[in-house]
């Protein structure tokens, strides 16, 4: 059977404008902006006198890149982004009006940009024909978010998201035409009460935080709980399905980690971000649950650690006033404590065609296995949902020593650590991978955190083991019922029974009765024994996935279309 041919995009409207005094033959199709060098003799000579000729260059634009355009306001043309120049009287008087387009361009480090371009026309009309045309390009992009809801937390990361959003970020907003409502929080858990009960979301296309990971823990429980409250699920039965939101979240980095908007977009640039947002990216993405018995205490889509990880936020809570640097002070108090934790860990393994956390092949924009036809995706409540894969799955329990237990949703890659904590975890699989890092010499456990920093593989050490899982439960060996530890014990040789039955009555002690807690997404658990349930694709972000690096080297050409 003959494939069939994408249809060629439309050609709108092609004129002969001029760009820094030369001529270009300029093209609007349904699909992008294009501007190509004409290259008449008269041109030639014009270009001569200011400078050497160059190459004659083709430039291409997305329509879906550009973030908008403008009808320029010039006592005397300008000649090109930002630049004046000295003008020919005769070019300067024949090409009065102008237009602007904004729009994205890609630069190192997965960064975005907002690049101009400025065309002059001889005629006002022809002016207005073009800046109308884009603009009807632009209206048919429905995705593009027209009203955000913004919320702020003045005092994450560095203090600075009050400036980074009025300084970066409000500019490109207001020049996409997106009309914002702000609120910048007065206490912690502002921004989560205010969307679960206060908001009227109907009037929003977005909710947008600036701040750091723990703000944007407090946007998806506000509306997660607002989803699941409106709909009537009740979110303490730790075997609910539970609604997708519908409502997109554009995160704007300004925390100490800031690894969720890092994992989504591949950088934690503010612009970028907020370039994201106007673009209408929509990124879909796996969050946790987590209960205690059959009481809900809070979601994650990030990092769950208990062990290290916990120690080190603990410590680092008493030092907010360094900044994000708190981490790293404590990560070293922490490592060098070397403290171990008893207990044991169940989990249901994921099918193999989630990947597994070894893979060489990272989630990337467009991501082949988090767009599976998954039987796992959140369905409405009627219908038969988990269960089926669930139930069929077998549990299997792993009891010991560790120094950390560790379970991403995401990569959590993150400045610290560019790939990430576990580097091949999806974004929106609904799979979590559960790291265990067994108790081991101070000096091994430098080695594996180490090649967190650097290519060498963090799980490939006799001491660490990782699985890709759609739920566990963890209990640590204090809280083990005297049957689940009877039934250890009988398992262990008589001196471990011994010395085991001496540690209960002695509370002291401290070798296999240590308490740590659980890091989640930067805040602390009140419990130790959990359960925890991975919901496939439960919200959408203004993201699209870490894009592939050749996208960002290689700016558009023709041969590339
Ligand atoms: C020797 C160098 C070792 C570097 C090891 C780096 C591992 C980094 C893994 C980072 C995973 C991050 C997961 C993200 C969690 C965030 O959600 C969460 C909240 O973010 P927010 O503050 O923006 O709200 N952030 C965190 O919990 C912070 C975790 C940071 C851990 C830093 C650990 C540094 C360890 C340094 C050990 C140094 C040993 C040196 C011995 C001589
Ligand atoms: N106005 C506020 N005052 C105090 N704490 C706040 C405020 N707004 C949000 N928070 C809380 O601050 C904590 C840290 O915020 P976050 O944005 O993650 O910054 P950081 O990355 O530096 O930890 C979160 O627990 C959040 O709930
Ligand atoms: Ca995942």
């Amino acid at each position: 059977m003959q494939e069939k041919q994408p249809k060629p995009p439309l050609l709108l409207l092609s004129s002969q404008l001029s760009l820094q005094n030369r001529g270009y033959e300029v093209t609007l199709n349904s699909a992008f902006l294009s501007w190509k060098e004409v290259e008449t003799r008269q041109k030639r000579t014009a270009a001569n006198i200011y400078g050497p000729l160059k190459a004659a260059g083709s430039h291409y634009v997305p329509v879906c890149e550009i973030i908008s355009v403008q009808e320029t306001e010039e006592d005397c043309p300008s000649t090109g982004i930002g630049k004046w120049q000295k003008v020919p009287q005769s070019l300067a008087e024949s090409n009065q009006y102008a237009f602007t387009v904004s729009y994205v361009e890609r630069t190192q480090k997965h960064r975005w940009r907002c690049s101009e371009v400025t065309l002059h026309c001889t005629d006002r009309t022809l002016c207005l024909q073009w800046v109308q045309a884009i603009r009807e390009q632009l209206s048919l992009l429905t995705i593009r978010p027209k009203r955000l809801l913004v919320y702020i937390n003045p005092y994450g990361g560095k203090h600075r998201g009050k400036r980074i959003y009025e300084q970066k970020v409000a500019p490109i907003f207001s020049r996409a035409s997106i009309s914002t409502d702000v609120i910048i929080t007065e206490r912690a858990n502002h921004a989560r009460d205010h969307l679960k009960t206060e908001a009227d979301l109907k009037k929003y296309d977005g909710v947008v935080c600036v701040g750091g990971d723990g703000m944007f823990s407090e946007i998806i429980h506000g509306l997660i709980s607002r989803t699941q409250c409106d709909s009537g699920v009740d979110q303490n039965r730790a075997d609910e399905t539970l609604i997708p939101c519908s409502l997109r979240i554009g995160i704007i980095p300004a925390g100490s980690t800031d690894c969720i908007c890092y994992a989504t977009v591949g950088s934690n640039d503010p612009v970028t971000s907020a370039l994201h947002i106007v673009v209408g990216d929509s990124q879909p993405m796996d969050v946790c649950s987590i209960h205690h018995n059959n009481t809900f205490l809070r979601y994650s889509v990030s990092l769950l650690g208990y062990g290290f990880y916990g120690d080190v936020l603990t410590d680092s809570e008493r030092k907010r006033w360094m900044g994000p640097a708190r981490y790293d002070i404590s990560g070293v108090k922490t490592f060098l404590s070397h403290h171990y934790y008893e207990g044991t860990i169940s989990f249901l393994p994921a099918d193999e065609n989630v990947g597994t956390p070894r893979d060489k092949l990272q989630c990337r924009s467009g991501c082949n296995i988090c767009r599976l036809p998954s039987a796992d995706k959140q369905v409405s409540k009627d219908e038969e949902s988990i269960s089926d894969t669930e139930k069929k799955g077998v549990w299997q329990v792993i009891r010991g020593k560790f120094l950390a237990i560790n379970a991403a949703c995401m990569s959590c890659a993150c400045p610290r650590s560019p790939k990430g904590l576990s580097p091949a975890a999806h974004l929106a699989n609904g799979t979590a991978d559960l790291i265990l890092v067994r108790k081991c010499s101070r000096f091994d456990f430098l080695r594996h955190l180490l090649r967190h920093t650097n290519k060498d593989d963090q799980f490939d050490h006799p001491f660490v083991e990782v699985y890709r899982v759609r739920q566990f439960r963890f209990t640590p060996r204090y809280e083990e019922t005297d049957s689940e530890l009877e039934l250890r014990e009988a398992e262990g040789s008589g001196r471990k029974r011994f010395f085991s039955q001496i540690c209960r009555e002695h509370p002291a002690c401290t070798c296999s009765l240590a308490h740590s807690s659980w890091n989640c997404d930067g805040e602390i658990l009140p419990h130790a024994a959990i359960q925890v349930r991975v919901h496939c694709q439960l919200i959408k972000l203004f993201a699209r996935g870490i894009e592939e690096q050749s996208v960002f080297e290689e700016p558009y050409t023709l041969s590339a279309i």
